[in-house]
């Protein structure tokens, strides 16, 4: 039988579900190649190289990536060229955006596709070591005939991924051979290579995008903190998380001992919530002190080695651009980049009158966004909100225009002022534009392009002078195209539009946190601290709600909190719910998890990060 054909037989084998001695990621990645991109073992193609315009586009969109991941691909690269290795960087759609070999091979291994622009993803090349490496975020060895595709067979892969310092998979290091040993163990050491290059890239990463921060190494041994460091973590200037490499991540997630975490979970979260240290203390661990001495000991008990390097630029004294915001736009984030473009924008736009959109779900801050830049414009007259959804369609006209004397049967004798008119001079917020019934969209129409208002029933318009928000949930331009709202009304109305992100996208939600527990302690001039896995929940959670729904926990977690401590027994139930899927599966294992624990409900659920009713339940259930 040719090797062909019983690499294709066994593929069948394990689509069939037969047991395979390969290892379960090959397996797994055979599988989607069949299920999921219904790739067909029997139709062998070649490598695909993108076209050059799609490579150059590529290539600029990681140009950043590529300058600082350079020299570690030079240093692996040098180690390696003795054994006739190719290094390939793809970013993270799986093309190959710099790559370094032997020219003597140029020909075979463009062939072979170890070339610039080809493109390893899995649902195109089937399983491969960057494809794998991209679904399964692991290093992976994908070696001669692991390959899911046979013209890729002759091939050992071995794939380590890069990720950013917010924990999202940004590019994918792959070392290959044309040919190489049979046995797949000799692939180990390129595997720590490739391993450990990509953690050098990642911190040379960290440390250019985080030059205002300070940045925390972390290591298991004293000898390697300096010079090849496990981890690493940036901290803003009131000892903020703000990013880390993923060995960063991996120290963090330990040091909580919360399972279930991920990247952003820690974003935003002060560094004295993990470690018994705090910003102030981060001096005591630059370079000068013994490394032996700069311990550092996480809540979990977890001991590592620390060394810090404090930012380029003194964050003591707030960053420039913040300060030229005005404050009531400044306090409206912390560290969340989407929020501080929207910030600046919105500054810039407050100071005219231009009609402003604002997009964002439900909850997500439209209008204290429309507050801020009102606050923010200097502006003597009045912020006037209107929810067009929330006015019944027969009033909202009157409500909007107001109305002559005797206008209509049942009008009142001295006429009535409409809300338009109260904003002159101020901000008219229109929130939920969307529902503006189609009649009224006209007249709103000439209130903004001719500067003038006229009430039902009156012989004469009056000037106006007001700016404009309106707000909505909805895809205006979805309703537009549907004939629901009028064309010129749109573009009249977002002659600029700022789009909120959803309070499960931002990055600095821990502050966020911090910021509406505050509000709830002045309403009930009471203060509230949160514990550790409470956080972790609040963290954690989804927000469909966004701050609307956050902020309702928080205020009823206050009322149920004792002595001012919010735990998770203040938290909604559902909150927990991801978590109870991370509760030891087995019976068996629950009740050995709670042995470990002294047979102590209270300190299993704190090792698991759920609430002790959860595990009540499952106890219940068991008996
Ligand atoms: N940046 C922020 N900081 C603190 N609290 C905020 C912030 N943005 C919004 N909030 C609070 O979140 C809640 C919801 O905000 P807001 O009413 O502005 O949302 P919205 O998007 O207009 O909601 P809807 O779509 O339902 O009209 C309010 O209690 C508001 O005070």
């Amino acid at each position: 039988m040719s090797t062909s054909l019983s690499h294709i037989r066994e593929i069948e084998r394990v689509a069939s579900g037969a047991a395979s001695p390969r290892d379960e990621p090959v397996v797994q990645s055979w599988l989607r190649c069949l299920n999921d991109y219904k790739l067909d073992p029997t139709i062998a193609q070649e490598a695909y190289i993108v076209p050059g315009s799609k490579l150059r586009e590529h290539r600029e969109q990681a140009e950043e990536l590529i300058r600082i991941g350079r020299s570690g691909l030079e240093g692996l690269f040098n180690q390696v060229a003795e054994q006739n290795y190719v290094l390939l960087l793809s970013d993270a759609r799986g093309v190959t955006v710099d790559f370094m070999g032997d020219p003597t091979f140029d020909n075979q291994l463009r062939k072979a596709g170890l070339y610039l622009g080809s493109e390893w993803s899995e649902s195109r090349a089937g399983t491969c070591a960057v494809g794998a490496c991209i679904v399964s975020g692991q290093p992976v060895i994908i070696h001669q005939d692991d390959h899911f595709d046979a013209s890729h067979i002759g091939l050992t892969c071995t794939a380590a991924p890069v990720f950013d310092t917010l924990g999202d998979l940004t590019a994918v290091l792959d070392i290959s051979q044309l040919r190489s040993p049979t046995a797949k163990a000799s692939q180990q050491l390129a595997l720590h290579l490739v391993s450990a290059t990509a953690r050098r890239i990642e911190l040379a990463n960290l440390m250019t995008r985080t030059r205002n921060d300070w940045v925390l190494r972390l290591a298991r041994s004293p000898e390697f903190l300096d010079v090849d460091p496990d981890a690493a973590i940036a901290l803003d200037g009131s000892g903020r998380i703000t990013g880390m490499t993923h060995g960063g991540f991996g120290a963090l997630a330990r040091s909580m001992n919360i399972r279930g975490l991920q990247t952003r979970n820690f974003l935003g979260l002060p560094l004295s919530e993990v470690f018994d240290i705090d910003v102030d203390d981060l001096p005591n661990f630059m370079r000068g002190r013994p490394n032996g001495e700069r311990l550092l000991r996480a809540k979990s008990g977890l001991v590592l080695f620390a060394s810090a390097i404090a930012p380029v630029v003194s964050l003591r004294t707030p960053a420039a651009p913040e300060a030229r915001l005005p404050r009531a736009l400044r306090d409206l984030s912390q560290g969340d980049a989407t929020m501080e473009r929207v910030q600046t924008r919105a500054a810039k736009l407050a100071t005219r009158r231009i009609p402003i959109l604002i997009q964002g779900e439900t909850g997500s801050g439209k209008e204290y966004l429309a507050r801020a830049i009102h606050d923010s414009c200097g502006d003597n007259g009045n912020f006037v909100a209107v929810n067009c959804a929330a006015i019944p369609e027969h009033l909202i006209e009157s409500e909007l225009f107001g109305y002559a004397p005797g206008a209509f049967t049942g009008a009142s004798q001295k006429g009535k002022r409409g809300l338009i008119e109260d904003a002159d001079g101020g901000t008219l917020f229109l929130d939920e534009i969307g529902d503006m019934p189609f009649t009224l969209q006209s007249r709103l129409l000439r209130v903004l392009s001719e500067n003038e208002i006229q009430p039902i029933g009156a012989l004469k318009a009056r000037p106006i002078r007001l700016r404009v928000v309106s707000a909505s949930h909805r895809d205006l331009a979805e309703l537009v195209k549907q004939g629901r709202f009028r064309e010129d009304l749109y573009y009249r109305l977002n002659a600029a539009t700022l789009s909120l992100p959803a309070l499960r996208e931002r990055q600095d939600l821990s502050w966020l946190i911090d910021q509406l527990r505050a509000r709830v302690e002045k309403e009930n001039h009471e203060s509230y601290r949160i514990d550790t896995t409470a956080r972790a929940a609040l963290l954690a959670h989804e927000w469909p709600g966004n701050l609307r729904e956050l902020s309702n926990v928080l205020r009823v977690a206050a009322a149920l909190s004792e002595n001012g401590l919010i735990d998770s027994e203040c938290l909604p139930e559902h909150l927990f719910s991801e978590a109870i899927h991370s509760l030891p599966g087995e019976d068996d294992a629950l009740r050995q998890a709670l042995r470990d624990c002294g047979d102590n409900v209270s300190a299993l659920a704190r090792k698991l990060g759920v609430n002790r009713s959860t595990i009540h339940r499952r106890l219940k259930r068991l008996n």
